[in-house]
């Protein structure tokens, strides 16, 4: 997949932008505050509906305007033709997705047209930061090569909303054989679907590291979010009671998590923050790998602030494997000096990003 044309309007300081990036590398030139995250940011709410810097919609909004709009035209492997893409957010919360000039309903009928990664000096927090975190890593990669994850994922979130609900009433007793039946199903399907994903992922995420964090191996577990010798159900009918006095399901493929361990402790406890970054790196790399080798597709990539996140030579090495995944990049840094050896590479776009204007080299 290539985004083709990027068109942004009213997006932070990006009032009226149009431009047409290279297929494989784009840089993405400017001092601080110029907007090359912004462009990044505008990129990435076509892929994920949202920001990577703020939970609030309106405080992307161009101050003073009502809505903000990024269109696309991009050229995707699943259909011949340039598909047109078009997503606007009102500062009154409401949105209009297209796509080819149709309305659509759901945000994820957007995403999934447009697999796009994203690496920035907050990444690191999938490696320190909370389980969800870690959960929301794997799902990007389920969502995207398992079709039927997403429907999977939205009926066991409503199930448990029923069963969590129930607690609260405290119905649980009377009527939560029910409700764990159905949530176990749904449950270990995920589960299911997860530990495939992740045995799949594993070798990707270990070659990587070979390179990127070389003096460890880290090793990789999935914990399915309860006892692995009881089946789910059991599970929640054993959690009976602690549910009932916290108000919430404790037990369910909702707490599972991916867990790294170096020498049997725990990676976060033991990595610098520039080993976490590697290993991170390593893992989006293993992401963007196994999503080319099993859809046959690239996924846009979005670096942000390159020249901080990674040594000059990791940098290099990071850049060059993406491209040889038939990723599309967007890289932003500070100057070029950051990423000199780019210089090599032929499909490439340099553009200057400057008091929210952008131009190209
Ligand atoms: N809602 C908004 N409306 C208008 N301008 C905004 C809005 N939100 C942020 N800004 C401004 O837009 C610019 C956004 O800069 P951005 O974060 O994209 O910079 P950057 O080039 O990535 O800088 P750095 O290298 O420091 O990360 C800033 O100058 C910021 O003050």
């Amino acid at each position: 997949m290539k985004l083709d044309r990027i068109q942004i309007r009213q997006f932070r300081n990006l009032t009226d932008i149009d431009i047409r990036p290279a297929s494989r590398l784009n840089l993405l030139l400017g001092s601080n505050g110029s907007g090359k995250s912004s462009l990044l940011e505008a990129i990435h709410y076509l892929g994920f509906g949202r920001s990577f810097r703020s939970n609030k919609h309106q405080h992307v909004i161009q101050h003073e305007c009502d809505a903000f709009t990024v269109f696309c035209q991009v050229a995707t492997e699943i259909r011949s033709g340039l598909l047109n893409i078009g997503y606007q957010r009102f500062r009154n919360g409401d949105s209009l997705i297209k796509v080819d000039g149709e309305p659509q309903k759901r945000i994820s009928d957007l995403v999934r047209l447009l697999p796009i990664q994203l690496f920035t000096p907050a990444s690191v927090e999938v490696i320190s930061g909370s389980p969800g975190l870690r959960r929301k890593f794997l799902d990007w990669g389920l969502f995207h090569v398992e079709p039927s994850y997403l429907e999977l994922s939205l009926r066991y979130q409503q199930v448990l909303k029923q069963r969590n609900a129930l607690i609260r009433q405290g119905n649980l007793s009377r009527e939560g054989h029910y409700w764990n039946e159905i949530l176990a199903t749904a449950g270990e399907q995920i589960d299911r679907l997860r530990k495939v994903f992740v045995e799949a992922l594993e070798p990707y995420i270990l070659r990587n590291l070979s390179y990127f964090l070389p003096e460890f191996c880290p090793e990789i577990s999935y914990h399915s979010g309860w006892d692995s010798s009881l089946t789910l159900e059991q599970a929640l009918h054993e959690s009976k009671q602690k549910d009932q006095k916290y108000g919430f399901t404790s037990v369910g493929p909702h707490k599972a998590d991916l867990r790294f361990r170096i020498k049997s402790v725990a990676a976060q406890e033991l990595l610098s923050r520039g080993q976490a970054r590697m290993l991170m790196a390593a893992l989006l790399l293993a992401q963007s790998q196994h999503f080319q080798d099993t859809r046959s597709r690239g996924c846009v990539f979005l670096l942000d602030d390159i020249g901080a996140e990674l040594d000059e030579d990791k940098r290099q090495a990071f850049i060059e494997a993406l491209l040889n995944t038939s990723a599309q990049l967007f890289v932003t840094a500070i100057e070029k000096g950051q990423i000199d050896f780019v210089d090599n590479y032929t499909d490439k776009k340099v553009f200057h990003v400057e008091h929210g204007q952008v131009k190209e080299e």
